[in-house]
């Protein structure tokens, strides 16, 4: 019998294929299957025909209706594996089909395709644009190093003639075979070829350094090489699984920076994932989560915490997706939900009864009712951050402990007599809400950490998705949470999205990941335009490394190598003389997006600092006979509407296009969210970067277009990018 593997782009066209003619296709496969290899080639329906004019001889159609074709590669190497490369019209997939030539990558030893005829004009077209030009992007590397790094012949000749990384990017995948691409662009952004070898070759698998000194591939071994592109059909009901309905190409490939941490065997320890917006984290988290599931003794409890809610009840959906029917039963397993609620249900257990959270606007009267009647220095805003950022961060207990405390990330002096007054007002603040029943949520945390400790672990693995905004005492939950052990804490984040004030030491928790950190490069979301033009909104800024505060080598983190396969449109800035002006921008751009790009309606969101704006949104929307619905009525995936929400409740969403609106000068930064420079300078910059971060953030979670907005001035953090 012969066997099946589907690579990526079958599986995007069958995708994107209507219903019925899915049914075809799966029919096909099935028909496909139940033959013997010479029946096949003998099979009148299956029409397998090899191409006149194919560059590679390998390459075959079957019939799979009357319009559509399915491009099949053959094997010649002795074995019945064949792959499924694409479905598609009649002439679209023979004109695909012929112009592919499909090798074994000399490094990673997987499969791999190519344009060959678009690449043959590359090589004639750079080679006399090169000639003028002596300097060429790879010249620091010899022919050897490439080839140990996989480079092949054809491949080699085309980088001896790029003389920009520009160059380079003209020949992107699916041009240029995308192993060999990925070696290339990290050479051009500067990795020196050990890097290249550290973080690209060796994970996965290759150990011999020498090109001249590696055994042959096969073409079924490199198939099997290749799991973030190709899948081979084992079992019955895996096909079904395979082209079930809600088939997403996440669930299916990942990429071998994915797949390395996300299926490790084992970690010694807490291991960490990294990675600018869209690189797959939380798709990572859930792979993780999967492996555990089966790779664990029955009735091992796993929890997996996110941020909000929203975002919780979204992962538990798509946990459900990835584990299928067949793992269904390993859900009960798994516990989805925020730190805060778990940290709110521990207290209630352990009270019997439930502290009410205190919103922001109750805290900051809570702050005023603690000073009423003093004269001090401090302002609400002042207290509450050393309430949180020192007392709560630290689990200070005494006022012994506080006066003897280092107040990390604070930048002003406080000495021991203004400590002891600052204490009592603390002092004040709790007892008041003490008798209220009341707590702040870090508050409610700070208690259950304290619970836990006393109680034990409840779970044998933690997996923390969005880690970058937790605050110290949320990680001193998971942490009692689990056991310190194998595979205890798996955290994924970028702290290039951080929009809370939380700066965590994570060693100092007893988290510590030094040697299990990974880091995720290519985004999935966005077109490159969008990622080039929002990652500049960063530029210059200071951004620390994930889990580490200034106490422990203070590093930053950075956004290099970060890049994107997609393309399309550069977003659009544009200001306006007023607000009403830039609404009726707004009606125009969306009506264009839905209109003419045919994208639907919920596909679209619009974002603003403040509800005041997200709600004037929704009316001119509505009055425009534009159906808008707020993110935060949590309207579900059947409902229409264009999405309208703060920026920071775009944490974590995607969608094709987005419109960021208002962003001017009064709001971004927002001055009271930015604790003057002169009553602390530290959090000044910590307030700043925060702000920046949120515009990073919405413009992140557009994936094909962008429009930024303003009416009036225009904010200064737009200046890298709107000129
Ligand atoms: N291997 C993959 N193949 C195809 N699509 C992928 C893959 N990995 C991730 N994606 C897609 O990329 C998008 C972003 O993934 P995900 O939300 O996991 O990224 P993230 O890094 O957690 O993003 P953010 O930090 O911006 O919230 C999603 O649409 C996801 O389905």
């Amino acid at each position: 019998m012969p066997r099946l593997a589907l690579s990526e782009d079958f599986v995007a066209d069958l995708i994107s294929l209507q219903k019925p003619v899915q049914k075809e296709v799966n029919d096909a496969i099935q028909m496909f299957r139940s033959m013997t290899v010479p029946q096949l080639h003998a099979s009148k329906g299956m029409h397998l025909e090899k191409l006149t004019g194919a560059r590679d001889p390998r390459i075959r159609t079957i019939r799979v209706t009357k319009f559509y074709r399915g491009v099949l590669l053959a094997p010649d190497d002795g074995s019945e594996l064949f792959t499924l490369l694409r479905v598609a019209p009649h002439d679209e997939a023979i004109n695909w089909a012929c112009k592919r030539v499909y090798s074994v990558n000399g490094a990673t030893g997987g499969l791999e395709v190519r344009n060959v005829d678009a690449l043959e004009q590359m090589e004639t077209y750079f080679e006399t644009k090169a000639v003028t030009t002596p300097a060429r992007l790879f010249e620091e590397h010899s022919d050897t190093v490439l080839r140990d790094l996989g480079i092949d012949d054809q491949v080699l000749r085309l980088a001896r003639v790029c003389v920009t990384a520009d160059d380079l990017s003209v020949m992107a995948p699916p041009m240029m075979p995308a192993d060999q691409y990925e070696v290339l662009e990290f050479l051009a952004a500067k990795y020196s070829a050990q890097e290249v070898w550290e973080q690209l070759i060796a994970p996965r698998g290759q150990t011999v350094r020498s090109a001249e000194d590696r055994p042959t591939v096969t073409l079924s071994e490199a198939i099997l090489n290749t799991p973030n592109r190709i899948v081979e059909v084992t079992g019955p009901g895996e096909l079904e699984r395979i082209l079930s309905e809600d088939l997403t190409r996440w669930r299916i490939f990942l990429h071998p920076a994915q797949r390395r941490y996300a299926y490790h065997p084992g970690f010694n320890g807490p291991a960490q994932v990294t990675g600018g917006p869209g690189t797959g984290k939380t798709v990572v988290a859930l792979h993780r989560v999967r492996h555990l599931l089966r790779t664990g003794r029955e009735g091992e409890r796993i929890l997996l915490t996110t941020f909000t809610n929203a975002m919780a009840a979204a992962l538990r959906d798509n946990l459900a997706l990835l584990l299928g029917d067949a793992d269904a039963h390993l859900l009960d397993q798994v516990e989805v939900t925020t730190v805060d609620s778990l940290a709110a249900r521990v207290v209630r257990e352990a009270r019997g009864s439930s502290l009410k959270p205190l919103s922001s606007p109750a805290e900051k009267s809570a702050w005023t009712r603690a000073i009423a009647r003093e004269d001090l220095p401090w302002t609400e805003r002042f207290l509450s951050q050393e309430f949180r950022n020192v007392v709560l961060a630290q689990g200070l207990r005494t006022p012994e402990e506080y006066l003897r405390c280092v107040r990390r990330g604070r930048g002003t002096q406080v000495g021991r007599v203004q400590r002891a007054r600052l204490w009592r007002v603390m002092e004040r603040f709790t007892t008041d809400l003490a008798s209220r029943d009341s707590a702040t949520y870090t508050q409610l945390c700070d208690q259950a950490a304290g619970i836990l400790a006393e109680s034990g672990p409840r779970y044998r693995h933690v997996v923390v998705d969005e880690a970058q905004d937790l605050h110290p005492a949320q990680w001193r939950v998971l942490r009692a949470c689990v056991a310190p052990q194998s595979d205890d804490i798996f955290i994924v984040g970028d702290p290039h999205q951080r929009i809370y004030d939380s700066r965590v030491s994570l060693r100092s928790l007893g988290i510590n990941v030094r040697g299990r950190t990974s880091r995720l490069r290519i985004n999935y979301r966005s077109t490159e335009e969008i990622l080039r033009w929002s990652a500049s909104l960063l530029d210059g800024q200071p951004v620390g490394r994930l889990g580490e505060d200034d106490d422990d080598d203070g590093g930053r983190d950075s956004l290099r190598g970060y890049r994107s396969q997609l393309h399309g449109r550069v977003p659009v800035a544009r200001g306006y003389a007023s607000q009403d002006e830039e609404l009726r921008a707004l009606v125009e751009q969306i009506r264009t997006w839905i209109e003419q790009d045919g994208v639907k309606p919920s596909e679209v969101a619009v974002c603003a600092r403040f509800n005041t704006l997200v709600d004037a949104v929704i009316t001119r929307l509505r009055r425009e006979r534009i159906p808008a619905v707020a993110v935060k009525d949590d309207p579900g995936p059947d409902v229409s509407g264009v999405r309208v929400a703060t920026m920071h409740a775009m944490k974590g969403l995607e969608f094709r296009c987005v419109a960021v609106v208002g962003v001017t000068s009064s709001v971004l930064p927002f001055a009271p969210q930015v604790t003057p420079a002169e009553v602390d300078s530290v959090q000044h910059q910590a307030d700043l970067l925060a702000e920046h971060c949120l515009l990073f953030v919405a413009c992140t979670r557009a994936r094909d277009a962008l429009a930024i907005s303003w009416s009036g001035e225009r904010s200064r953090m737009l200046d890298p990018v709107a000129g």
